[in-house]
């Protein structure tokens, strides 16, 4: 794939969530020297450089040549990263896209200066293997061409949604966002309980996984809702029913949707905790 111009994309921070988007963007052939990831300690970056990426420990050397500025570091560390990208960012306006949980449009205007191009992304780590799911919002600076670029560079890495206000992303980031370790959590819990019903690890294990792959691969394939596909696995009388029922005697519905709402609230948190200032 080659990307129209603006076409030098930059991470500030290689940490894990910018390493899963640079692998989907490298699996979907964006060449890797047109790509800069820049980290404190040239140690971390040793692998992407072996990759043929552009490597930098320099900030701000490194947004002075981005056409697409990523800021890929925890939101606690936001505010510092961002204050002394001010200069190179007014001077060279890139398209820049926060990928951090919570932090509003409003904090980073406020840090790197105002009419800046700006979205805000909240991917999740499958972008590593192009299975991604991400949440779009775009400031009114963002013009059509730079918002399909931006589509573009985020669908390289799974499904890119853009949403309708800058709120929904919280609820992004309770779905997809922090998705993924729940059920990676669910796994979790099945492994264990399959060896304690007498599978080995490895077989509990892989039963686990692949049941996860399956069970995914034919709600996103199939034309019929997940409650149907459960109803169908559903004998009455049979096995799952007494799985499904024991489920729902322990509340599993509300365990799950106080648990989304708990990640929303800290989203919310977040954004007044660090981005306040
Ligand atoms: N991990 C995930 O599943 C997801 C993470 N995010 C967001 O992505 C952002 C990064 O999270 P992770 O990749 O998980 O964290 P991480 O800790 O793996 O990566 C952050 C990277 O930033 C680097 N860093 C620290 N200070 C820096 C500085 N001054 N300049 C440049 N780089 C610096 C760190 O060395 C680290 O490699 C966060 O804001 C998080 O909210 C969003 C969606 C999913
Ligand atoms: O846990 C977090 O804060 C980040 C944001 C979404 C997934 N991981």
């Amino acid at each position: 794939m080659t990307l129209s111009p603006p076409s030098r994309i930059v991470f500030i921070g290689a940490g894990n969530m910018a390493r899963a988007i640079i692998s989907g963007l490298l699996k979907q052939g964006i060449p890797a020297n047109s790509i800069t990831a820049c980290e404190p300690s040239l140690e971390k970056l040793q692998d992407l450089a072996e990759l043929g990426l552009d490597v930098s420990t320099n900030n701000v050397e490194s947004a002075a040549k981005a056409d697409l500025l990523i800021l890929a570091v925890k939101p606690q560390v936001m505010k510092s990263v961002c204050t002394p990208l001010h200069a190179a960012v007014q001077a060279r306006h890139p398209i820049i896209m926060s990928v951090a949980a919570g932090l509003r449009l409003e904090a980073f205007e406020r840090w790197l200066g105002p009419d800046l191009a700006m979205v805000r992304c909240m991917p999740n780590t499958p972008s590593l293997i192009g299975k991604g799911a991400s949440g779009l919002f775009a400031n009114s600076q963002v013009q059509p061409a730079q918002k399909q670029m931006v589509e573009q560079v985020m669908a390289a890495t799974g499904l890119a949604l853009w949403v309708n206000s800058e709120d929904e992303l919280d609820a992004v980031t309770a779905v997809s966002g922090s998705g993924p370790a729940y059920y990676f959590l669910m796994m979790e819990a099945m492994i264990k309980a399959g060896k304690a019903l007498g599978l080995s690890e490895e077989n509990a294990k892989a039963l686990t996984l692949h049941t996860a792959l399956g069970a995914a691969e034919m709600a996103t394939s199939s034309d019929v809702s997940p409650a149907e596909l459960r109803r169908r696995v559903t004998s009455p009388k049979g096995t799952t029913e007494q799985a499904v029922l024991s489920f729902q005697d322990h509340q599993f519905e509300q365990i799950v949707g106080q648990a989304m709402h708990a990640c929303h609230r800290r989203a919310k948190e977040l954004a007044v905790e660090l981005g306040n200032n």
